[in-house]
């Protein structure tokens, strides 16, 4: 595949990759739009990209813009080592502050074609305990195949939290991890399922700090958690 850099320039790339990242940055634009929607963001905080198809590449938004300006065209498009590319965009229109984060995790997890962070309250407090939502929702089950683990404590700027999201991840085989005393992190095959993952673990952290409330919680048993995923993964919906 092509070796892109910061000097590449997107209207010299092929018609086909152009095509890629237009439907991507359309897709990714109208993916941040469900992070406010669902409540799981205030002000800026949160950001979701999209590998695209076919080509070392990626689409994240620019950071701290409103959600409501994110148009297709203002979204940002990274390579692999998270270096904006020639893309269209203002030089100084600066991509996420988490692009290092989520280039990290394409450049480790080839399976993963979508990316989300958020702050959202439940699961953010979560990480602030540093302590794994437990699978006890047939819910967890389904969507996360186990408890909602968490990821060490990394500070912004290199590869700490991409690193800390890929060996937590491998380590428990999930799609989600709340980085300790920051948030939580969910990945997909793309970024809708990403987004998805996002906004059910802002939901069981919730339910699950509620049944706290309540009473004791109660496990499901590991044969039960399995048998529930697979049947979510593979026969829940239309396929
Ligand atoms: O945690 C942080 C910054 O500390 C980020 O997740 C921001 O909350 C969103 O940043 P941008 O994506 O707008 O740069």
């Amino acid at each position: 595949m092509t070796a892109y850099t910061a000097q590449t320039v997107l209207t010299e790339l092929p018609p086909a990759v152009q095509d890629a990242v237009a439907a991507t940055r359309a897709r990714v634009a109208a993916l941040h739009a469900e992070l406010p929607a669902n409540g799981l963001v205030v002000w800026t905080a949160g950001n979701v990209s999209e590998r695209v198809p076919g080509a070392d590449l990626f689409v994240i938004k620019p950071s701290g813009v409103s959600y409501a300006e994110l148009a297709p065209e203002l979204m940002v498009v990274c390579t692999l080592e998270g270096d904006k590319i020639a893309d269209g965009t203002p030089d100084a229109l600066s991509p996420s502050s988490d692009t290092a984060a989520h280039a990290y995790v394409y450049r480790h997890m080839a399976e993963v074609g979508g990316v989300v962070h958020t702050h959202s309250s439940y699961a953010t407090a979560w990480s602030a305990r540093r302590e794994p939502i437990p699978c006890v929702l047939t819910m967890i089950a389904d969507e996360f195949g186990g408890d909602i683990p968490i990821g060490p404590f990394a500070l912004i700027g290199d590869d700490s939290i991409g690193r800390g999201i890929v060996d937590t991840l491998r380590a428990t085989g999930g799609r989600a991890v709340l980085m300790a005393n920051h948030g939580p992190f969910t990945v997909g095959p793309d970024g809708h399922a990403a987004v998805k993952a996002a906004v059910m673990v802002e939901e069981v952290a919730r339910t699950v700090h509620l049944a706290r409330e309540l009473g004791p919680l109660v496990a499901i048993d590991a044969a039960d958690i399995a048998a529930l995923n697979d049947r979510y993964q593979n026969v829940y919906g239309q396929r």
